[in-house]
C-alpha cells in the first residue's frame, strides 16, 4: 500500500477530478515491467519469436515488451549481449515519438543512464552523431556503459553543464531530447524512495531547474531542427507551465503535435498559466489510462533554416603509431576502419564521428568508437568494439549457447576451452557478441571487461 504526501493528493484531485478515484487506484496496482529490443542487434520480430521471456507488446512502441516480474531479464546471457534495455514502458515514449532520421546530429542532455539515448542511437542506425550528456559525473559512467553495450560508436558521451556544452555546440544539432530532470512524481509506485523525496516545495524547485536549462538547448539547435521535452512527472508547473514559459520567451519556437496513441491524454492549456499556446498538442501518459506509470511529452520547432557545412574529420595520428593495430586488423577483422577516422590518444585507439567541432576543455568520457589500447608492441581490443562488432566481421568465432553453462562461465570472467586456431576469438551467444578471448593451447583466456561482468 502506497502512502502519499497530503499535499500532493490534493492537489492531484484538483487537476483531476472525476478521474481522481481511477488514478489513485492505479497506484495501488503492481507496476508495470518493461524491456525495449535494441534494434542494431536484433529485430522486434526476430526477438519476439526467440523471447526466453513470458512477454507481450507494449502498443504504444514499435520495439517495447512487458515481461513478468519472475523473468529476470537482467540475469540473462542476452542482456550481456545488450540485445535489450530494461525500461519502463511509458518512458519508452519520448524516443519512440522523437522523429529522428538517419544522419541526424541528435543531443540528448540530460541522458544518464542512457533509456532513451540507446534507442535514439539505435535509430541512427549507425549515421549521424549522438551526443549524450549528464551533468553528474558518475550517471555519465553509468549511461558509457549502456551506450557502449548496446553498440552505439557514432557517438560522443560527455559530462557537462548545459551551459558550457552550449559554448561548443551553437546551432548545431538536429534533434535535441531534453529529458529534464523532475519530481518524478510518476516513479511514485516503482521507486517508493521518490516519495520519500518529495516535498511540497519540489515542484516550484524543478521548474526553475528546467527553465534554466531549456534556453541552453535551444541555443544549440540548428533553426529547423526539433527539441523534445519530457518528464516523468505530472505537477503542471513541470510540464505545460515550463513549455509556456519557453515558447513566451522565445517566439522562433513553435509546438508541434504529437500523434494520438492508445489512449494517450493530451496536454492541458488551462494548466499552463495562459492561453497563448495550444498545449493539446503536447501529451501526458496517465497510469489510470495506459499500462505504464506516466509522463509529459512536448515537441518544440525551431524555425527558420540552416546552412549546412560539412567537416570531415581529418585525423592528426600518423599510421605508424598504430601499426600494431593494423597487424590484428588484417588477422581478425572483414572490414578495416577508414584511417581518415582513427584517432591516438594517450595510447588509445578511437574511430572519431565526422563533422564536429573542437572539444579542447569538455568533459569527454568517450569520443566515437573506442577500439582498443596500444600495449608495448601489441593491440588490445576494446570490450566497446565486441559489443559493436557484429560476428560476420570478426574471423574467429566462439560460439555459446544461452543455455550453456560455459556462457555464465565465460560471463563471470572464467577460462573456457574452444576449437579453432589460437589467437583473438570473439565469443557469441546464440549468434550476438559478448566479447573476447585469446585462445592459447585449447584455453581461451576470458577478455570480458571486468567491471561488466556476471556476479
Ligand atoms: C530524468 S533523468 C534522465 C533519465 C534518462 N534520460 C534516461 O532515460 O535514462 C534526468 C537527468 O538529468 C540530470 N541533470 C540534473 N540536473 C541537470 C542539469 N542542470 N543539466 C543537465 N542534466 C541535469 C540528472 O543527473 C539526471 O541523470
Amino acid at each position: 500500500m502506497l502512502i502519499l504526501p497530503e499535499t500532493y493528493l490534493a492537489r492531484m484531485q484538483t487537476l483531476l477530478g472525476d478521474e481522481y478515484d481511477d488514478f489513485i487506484q492505479s497506484l495501488q496496482r503492481e507496476r508495470h515491467y518493461g524491456l525495449r529490443v535494441n534494434n542494431l542487434k536484433i529485430t522486434t520480430e526476430v526477438f519476439e519469436n526467440q523471447s526466453p521471456f513470458h512477454i507481450e507488446k507494449v502498443q504504444f512502441t514499435s520495439n517495447g515488451f512487458y515481461y513478468k516480474k519472475e523473468d529476470v531479464p537482467a540475469k540473462h546471457p542476452y542482456y550481456y549481449a545488450g540485445l535489450y534495455y530494461i525500461q519502463e514502458p511509458s518512458a519508452m515514449t519520448p524516443a519512440e515519438l522523437f522523429p529522428i532520421e538517419e544522419g541526424d546530429k541528435v543531443l540528448d542532455l540530460c541522458a544518464a543512464p542512457g533509456g532513451k539515448s540507446t534507442e535514439l542511437g539505435a535509430k541512427l542506425k549507425g549515421t549521424g552523431l549522438l551526443v549524450s550528456n549528464d551533468i553528474s559525473a558518475s550517471r555519465a559512467k553509468a549511461l558509457l556503459k549502456n551506450i557502449e553495450l548496446f553498440g552505439i560508436g557514432n557517438s560522443l558521451v560527455t559530462s557537462e553543464s548545459p551551459e558550457r556544452l552550449a559554448t561548443y555546440f551553437s546551432d548545431y544539432f538536429d534533434k535535441i531530447l531534453v529529458d529534464a530532470p523532475c519530481s518524478g512524481e510518476g516513479m511514485f509506485r516503482k521507486d517508493p524512495n521518490i516519495i520519500k523525496s518529495w516535498q511540497p516545495d519540489s515542484n516550484e524547485a524543478y521548474n526553475s531547474i528546467q527553465k534554466q536549462i531549456l534556453p541552453y538547448a535551444a541555443a544549440m539547435l540548428k533553426p529547423g531542427g526539433y527539441m523534445l521535452y519530457s518528464t516523468c512527472t505530472f505537477a503542471p508547473e513541470e510540464n505545460e507551465q515550463v513549455i509556456y514559459h519557453f515558447l513566451d520567451e522565445h517566439d522562433d519556437f513553435e509546438l508541434v503535435t504529437l500523434p494520438d496513441r492508445d489512449n494517450f491524454s493530451r496536454g492541458q492549456t488551462h494548466w499552463a498559466g495562459g492561453e497563448a499556446f495550444d498545449m493539446e498538442k503536447a501529451i501526458r501518459l496517465w497510469p489510470h489510462k495506459i499500462r505504464g506509470e506516466g509522463h509529459f511529452i512536448a515537441l518544440l520547432h525551431k524555425k527558420g533554416h540552416h546552412q549546412e557545412m560539412y567537416k570531415p574529420y581529418a585525423s592528426k595520428t600518423k599510421e605508424k603509431v598504430y601499426e600494431d593495430y593494423t597487424a590484428f586488423e588484417k588477422a581478425y577483422l572483414t572490414c578495416p576502419f577508414d584511417r581518415r577516422r582513427l584517432e591516438v590518444i594517450k595510447d588509445k585507439l578511437y574511430y572519431m564521428p565526422d563533422d564536429i567541432p573542437s572539444l579542447k576543455g569538455l568533459r569527454i568520457l568517450r569520443s566515437g568508437l573506442y577500439i582498443g589500447e596500444l600495449r608495448k608492441n601489441r593491440f588490445e581490443p576494446s570490450q566497446a568494439l565486441a559489443s559493436w562488432l557484429k560476428p560476420d566481421m570478426f574471423k574467429q568465432i566462439t560460439c555459446l549457447s544461452s543455455s550453456s553453462e560455459d556462457v555464465i562461465r565465460y560471463l563471470k570472467g572464467e577460462t573456457i576451452r574452444t576449437d579453432g586456431d589460437k589467437g583473438w576469438h570473439l565469443v557469441t551467444v546464440d549468434g550476438f557478441s559478448l566479447g573476447f578471448g585469446k585462445k592459447t593451447n585449447h584455453m581461451l583466456k576470458n577478455k570480458f571487461q571486468a567491471g561488466w561482468r556476471w556476479m
